[in-house]
């Protein structure tokens, strides 16, 4: 990820660069008000003339480049988060399907956002604040230099020993801000649960029991966050207590060597003013340090849920599907233990346009096989070729652009009904309206006044079960894939309108399709090539 964020490189110079032509800009304004001071002082009035007019124009330019800080600033900002948001996304997009469908996905939820939301603040926002420090710091060194440079040694002094302060703390500050990332994920998984099961919950009169349950994460994620502050309030506290030292050490000196003869009038307001520009960014540092030493370990767990275990390297294409699907000896258990096998020594070929269903008892594995023959999981033993090649060493694209999946589990984008079928590929009207009549949705879309550019909201609300079933269905038929499978794609709809779907979906020539389902019709029946009964991890034919 930080390698990716290095990428922004040329946006944070730009900024970075900005914020100290502006630190300098302004160190200059302070010059001037020096030569003012010590003309002022002298009763000067032609050369007193001359220094207003000179602080006048400062004043002026010093307006357009704080607009221009502002807009580097932004313009880093969003790149920078952009940057690593799109990298996690493709991460996530990058992990093996099996493997994603292991965890639960609230742990993604967090990362994106608690995890991305304390990275903005602790690495890219400190970043920037630490290259605006150099700057300042710059300037004001430079400051102090036009007025004596041994008050330089003490303002180096007092940043070293605010960076050995910075380091000391860091270790225990990013082990509490770990613990409170770990109570967020719990914390968003619930949440999602609860208002996933929103009906379920009221339904059955559970409120009060899962208020108290979010009641008792949301105290446990409150109770760290004040752990949390209460901690970095404690160094922050330290930290004013030895940099106030520092400045009245600073303002002591300067004020001695004023008594002296030393320094101006104006140079002891100029030691002043280049004491805040230098403190400002020690000060700064001293918070945003610590800061970014937790971000190491936010990092690491963040890379964590984007890491595959099996990183199997495909090499084999497939632009076509031309002849079978074989499986050979090919045994499956999810716990990988030849004792918890759900599928064993399955030997079957499924021919290129054949037309198969599955069939067997619950929890015998008909929808085992199909993640098998889907690619979303690999064999524990045995192999499954295609066209002769292994299914685990083709490349998943090329198989994925090749099949077609219709299942139970619908889901539905929040856009219009003709993106949903689509599922944004470019299709003609006549290819879309063939799909719609195949998957028996003519009447519905006829009967909406936006007809196909109607809104479907939140996973199908505003549509029946029905509907949304035969809009997946229409996005398999539309894809116009060589193999199509099914998983219990019928169960929402009534039997007429299942016959006729899986009909449609039988006469597609040289289309193979694999149907897993509960209901076997008899007029249907006769259209299957084969039958296939999966019990007792074995695989007969009926
Ligand atoms: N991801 C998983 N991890 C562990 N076990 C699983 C997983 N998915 C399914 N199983 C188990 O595998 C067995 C077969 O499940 P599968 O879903 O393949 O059955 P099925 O025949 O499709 O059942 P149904 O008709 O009820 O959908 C079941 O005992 C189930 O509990």
């Amino acid at each position: 990820m930080l390698k990716r964020l290095l990428r922004v490189t040329p946006y944070f110079i730009l900024a970075a660069l900005t914020a100290a032509l502006l630190a300098f800009a302004d160190s200059y304004s302070f010059v001037k008000m020096m030569d003012l001071m010590d003309i002022a002082l002298s009763g000067d009035m032609t050369n007193f003339r001359s220094a207003s007019i000179d602080l006048i124009v400062m004043a002026i330019v010093l307006v357009p480049l704080c607009i221009l800080v502002a807009i580097t600033r932004a313009l880093y900002k969003r790149k920078a988060n952009l940057t690593i948001k799109h990298y996690y996304v493709n991460g996530v997009f990058n992990k093996n399907i099996s493997e994603f469908q292991k965890e639960n996905n609230a742990k993604y939820i967090s990362c994106l956002t608690n995890d991305f939301n304390l990275l903005e603040v602790n690495l890219i926002d400190s970043l920037y604040e630490i290259g605006a420090c150099i700057g300042n710091f710059a300037a004001g060194i430079w400051m102090m230099t036009i007025v004596s440079p041994w008050v330089i040694l003490l303002a180096v002094g007092v940043m070293i020993v605010m960076i050995i302060f910075s380091t000391l703390t860091s270790k225990p500050t990013a082990k509490h801000m770990n613990e409170r990332s770990t109570l967020f994920e719990g914390y968003t998984s619930y949440t999602k649960e609860m208002l996933s099961a929103f009906h379920i919950i009221k339904s059955n009169n559970l409120t009060e029991r899962v208020q108290e349950n979010f009641n008792d994460k949301s105290e446990q994620v409150q109770q760290k966050g004040y752990i949390v502050d209460r901690f970095l309030s404690y160094i922050q506290a330290s930290e004013n207590i030895i940099i106030g030292l520092m400045m009245y050490m600073m303002l002591a000196a300067s004020g001695y060597m004023a008594i002296q003869g030393l320094i101006t009038v104006g140079g002891a307001f100029l030691v002043v003013q280049s004491m805040q520009k230098v403190m400002w960014p020690v000060m700064n540092l001293s918070e945003q340090l610590p800061k970014m030493f937790t971000v190491k370990d936010l990092i690491k767990k963040i890379e964590k849920t984007l890491e595959n275990e099996d990183n199997y390297e495909e090499t084999q294409p497939m632009p076509s599907f031309n002849e079978s699907i074989t499986l050979k000896n090919v045994s499956f258990g999810y716990a990988d233990q030849e004792t918890d096998l759900i599928l064993e020594n399955i030997n079957l070929e499924l021919k290129k346009g054949g037309k198969y269903l599955i069939v067997g008892p619950s929890g015998g594995g008909k929808s085992t096989l199909l993640k098998l023959l889907r690619k979303y999981f690999n064999p524990t033993n045995g192999e499954i070729l295609i066209d002769g090649y292994n299914l685990k060493d083709i490349k998943k694209n090329d198989f994925f652009s090749q099949v077609a999946n219709v299942e139970q589990q619908v889901f539905i984008f929040e856009d219009t009904l003709r993106n949903n079928i689509t599922l944004y590929k470019d299709y003609t009207e006549e290819e879309i309206e063939e799909a719609i009549r195949k998957s028996g949705l003519s009447d519905f879309v006829k009967g909406l006044s936006n007809g196909l550019d109607t809104m479907i909201y939140d996973n199908g609300k505003n549509i029946s079960g029905g509907e949304r079933s035969r809009v997946v269905i229409a996005r398999g038929l539309l894809a116009k894939a060589s193999i199509i499978f099914l998983d219990e794609a019928f169960a929402a709809l009534d039997m007429e309108r299942a016959k006729e779907i899986e009909k449609s979906i039988l006469a597609l020539e040289g289309v193979t399709v694999i149907n897993v389902s509960h209901v076997l019709f008899n007029e249907t029946r006769s259209k299957y090539d084969k039958i296939l009964k999966v019990n007792h991890r074995q695989v007969e034919y009926v």
